[in-house]
């Protein structure tokens, strides 16, 4: 899981001009009695617009055999790669000692609602932070949108899309409003007056179900309500920009800790905000693609399309989500009855 909590809030959020930077100290403009925030712990990074692209339906790569598993690995040189908005190439990360990424490889395409499986502590959220952004692979590289990623999201030289990371925890900041936590970035980054920042707020907060909590304190929520505004603060954009570049969402372990029903909310909300969804207003979502980090067969089932699953430092299957439990895959058998091994060994 990304190892931050509830109160070391981090948001990622890459936008449209072509400069990264950590948010700068200032306070929400609407709020003079400032509540504490570290915003050395918030970053903000922005990019250059993307150029028009095309979508099409993902294609998925099945290998049955373990053998065939260097091939998934090399499985990015599908015929047209214009819809892929991002790419993991060939990555390696080791925390000392320890490999975690042994050469992993997968493609983002844009559409796509992609899901990470695999035995805990096998680098799942390790993949997500590097796909933020927030981890630099030790070889190997992210690209988006086709353009190669040099260094973090506090450097200057990424662009591609929007990219935003839904912590497990929710990660809002416990002394901010509703509105506050949800309006965040406008309120530091836009133009937007206070008024229309506050419509925004409402309108993404019924996006994902929620009216009238707009003033509550996030203790005064429970942990699927969290849930939800962590995902309205992650979908609001600025709607007064002439072009609104796609989104992809990261989430990590997404429903963890909630109850079933709670989950089948959180899942179902995933999929409304994502653009082949409808929101709770009947809108269709605004997400171009996401990918979930989760160990939950629900999710698993309600939330995803294809799936990747990642063993011993690579992707040893991938497919869509009805093929995995069909598969005769040993490996992905054995995780699937519970039996397989944790962290990688050398
Ligand atoms: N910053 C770090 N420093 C040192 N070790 C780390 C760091 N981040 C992750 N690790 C280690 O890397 C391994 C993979 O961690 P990661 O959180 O990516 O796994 P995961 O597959 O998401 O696990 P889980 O399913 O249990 O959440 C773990 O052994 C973890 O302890």
């Amino acid at each position: 899981m990304v190892s931050l909590s509830a109160t070391t809030p981090f948001l990622l959020f890459t936008g449209q001009n072509s400069s990264t930077r950590i948010l700068p100290p200032n306070s929400l403009r609407h709020n003079n009695n400032h509540r504490n925030i570290d915003h050395n712990k918030v970053a903000c990074a922005c990019i250059a617009p993307p150029p028009n692209f095309k979508s099409h339906d993902s294609s998925a790569i099945n290998f049955n055999g373990l053998s065939k598993a260097d091939h998934v690995n090399t499985a990015w040189d599908y015929e047209d790669d214009s819809d892929v908005l991002i790419e993991c190439r060939d990555v390696y990360k080791s925390f000392g000692e320890k490999r975690i990424l042994n050469g992993v490889s997968f493609k983002i395409r844009h559409g796509e609602a992609v899901g990470i499986i695999g035995p805990s502590g096998t680098g799942k959220s390790t993949v997500l932070k590097i796909l933020a952004g927030l981890l630099a692979p030790d070889k190997g590289a992210v690209y988006i949108r086709g353009k190669k990623r040099v260094g973090l999201v506090s450097d200057d030289n990424i662009s591609g899309l929007r990219i935003g990371l839904v912590f497990q925890s929710a990660a809002l900041f416990d002394s901010l409003t509703v509105r506050e936590n949800v309006g965040f970035l406008l309120y530091e980054h836009s133009t937007m007056s206070e008024d229309q920042i506050s419509e925004l707020v409402k309108e993404n907060l019924a996006a994902v179900g929620l009216k009238g909590v707009e003033d509550r304190l996030p203790s005064e929520l429970s942990g699927g309500m969290k849930k939800r505004v962590a995902l309205a603060r992650s979908i609001i954009c600025d709607t007064t920009k002439e072009s609104i570049e796609p989104e992809v969402l990261l989430y990590d372990e997404p429903t963890a800790g909630l109850d079933p029903i709670a989950s089948t909310v959180v899942e179902d909300l995933i999929r409304s905000v994502h653009i082949k969804g409808k929101d709770a207003r009947g809108k269709a979502g605004n997400i171009a693609s996401y990918v979930v980090v989760t160990h939950q067969h629900s999710t698993i089932n309600r939330a995803i399309d294809r799936l990747l699953f990642l063993h011993q430092g690579k992707i040893v299957w991938e497919g869509m989500t009805d093929e995995f439990t069909s598969s005769t895959n040993p490996i992905v058998r054995q995780f699937a009855s519970g039996s397989l091994d944790g962290p990688i060994r050398y």
